[in-house]
């Protein structure tokens, strides 16, 4: 992890929507803190139509030192696609529901706290994931939660409230799917309630499903739910709150450099909160420190 030089010019990439909080009060703080620390500054809004060619037209044009993205995990993953490959950081302002990518990173999770990072700071490199050419940039999954991001995309209420609310709704009638993963370690070959894969350590809601992942070692990783009996759910969900999922008969955790994934009945994809078509047949590369993040400095 490399300390590192003062930003001098900064693009902020702002999620009118995101976490459903009015965004004007973040506007104030960025102006605030580039008056106070001299920066020059750019601000796009995403509008959610066309944004990805938008902002790698911007970054270009404008070439700034560093991109904020200051969101959710969608808009994070966005502006992370924009600048991945380049020499530009991507920092993250969380102003989402869920946050996970900046949790996992040890980033601030109030603005005020964020916005520092701008003048004090480290930039670390990190791994990322593609799953058949899809950038993951925290985590992806298969199965039961995917299932759950999907109908929360169409819900007219947003929060955690209503995230728990569907899942439970889901999770009474839910039939766990058959899948082959093979990896350069290991094979499984069974019914699973989700299949998780990720560098990273937690959801956004802090449900520990990967304790050891190392966001920056090579290696990722591949968390097996099995197939459990519903009495078993409270024992899972302890102990992935506990970070002990191997205390659970029914949780698995594969470590790996590749592999490829058989999901033989096409559940449902989710990739950083966005469900994706990915197919029966899913190949999961990764792509070691490809993308460099402004993280708190040690
Ligand atoms: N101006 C806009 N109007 C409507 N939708 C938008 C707009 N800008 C972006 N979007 C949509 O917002 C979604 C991304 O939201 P994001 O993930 O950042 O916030 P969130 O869902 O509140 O937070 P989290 O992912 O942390 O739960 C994308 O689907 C994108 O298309």
């Amino acid at each position: 992890m490399a300390a590192n030089s003062r930003f001098k010019k900064l693009l902020f990439v702002i999620n009118p929507i995101s976490g459903d909080v009015d965004k004007s009060d973040l506007e104030d703080a960025i102006a605030q803190y580039g008056r106070s620390h001299q920066l020059e500054f750019k601000i796009y809004k995403t509008s959610g139509e066309d944004d990805f060619k938008k902002l790698k037209n911007l970054l270009s044009e404008y070439g700034p030192d560093a991109v904020f993205a200051a969101g959710g995990d969608g808009t994070v993953s966005l502006t992370a696609r924009v600048v991945k490959n380049s020499d530009v950081p991507l920092g993250i302002i969380p102003v989402g529901s869920g946050n996970g990518l900046s949790k996992d990173l040890g980033i601030p999770q109030t603005i005020e706290e964020a916005l520092t990072l701008i003048t004090n700071h480290a930039i670390k490199a990190i791994d990322t994931l593609e799953l058949n050419g899809h950038p993951c940039f925290h985590i992806s999954d298969l199965g039961f939660n995917a299932l759950v991001v999907a109908r929360y995309s169409e819900a007219e209420s947003r929060g955690p409230q209503t995230y728990a609310f569907i899942a439970l709704q889901e999770y009474l009638d839910y039939e766990c799917h058959e899948y082959r993963v093979e990896t350069d370690q290991e094979v499984f070959e069974g019914a699973a309630f989700m299949i998780t894969i990720t560098n990273s350590n937690a959801f956004g809601s802090n449900v520990k499903i990967n304790p050891n992942g190392v966001i920056d070692d090579g290696i990722f990783e591949i968390c097996l739910i099995e197939s459990f009996p519903k009495m078993a759910a409270f024992k899972i969900m302890y102990n992935l709150y506990a970070e002990t999922p191997e205390n659970s008969e029914f949780t698995r955790i594969l470590s790996c450099r590749e592999a490829t994934i058989y999901n033989y009945t096409d559940t449902l994809a989710q990739i950083d909160g966005e469900v994706v078509e990915l197919g029966k047949k899913i190949t999961i590369k990764q792509l070691p420190k490809s993308l460099r993040v402004v993280v708190p400095a040690e």
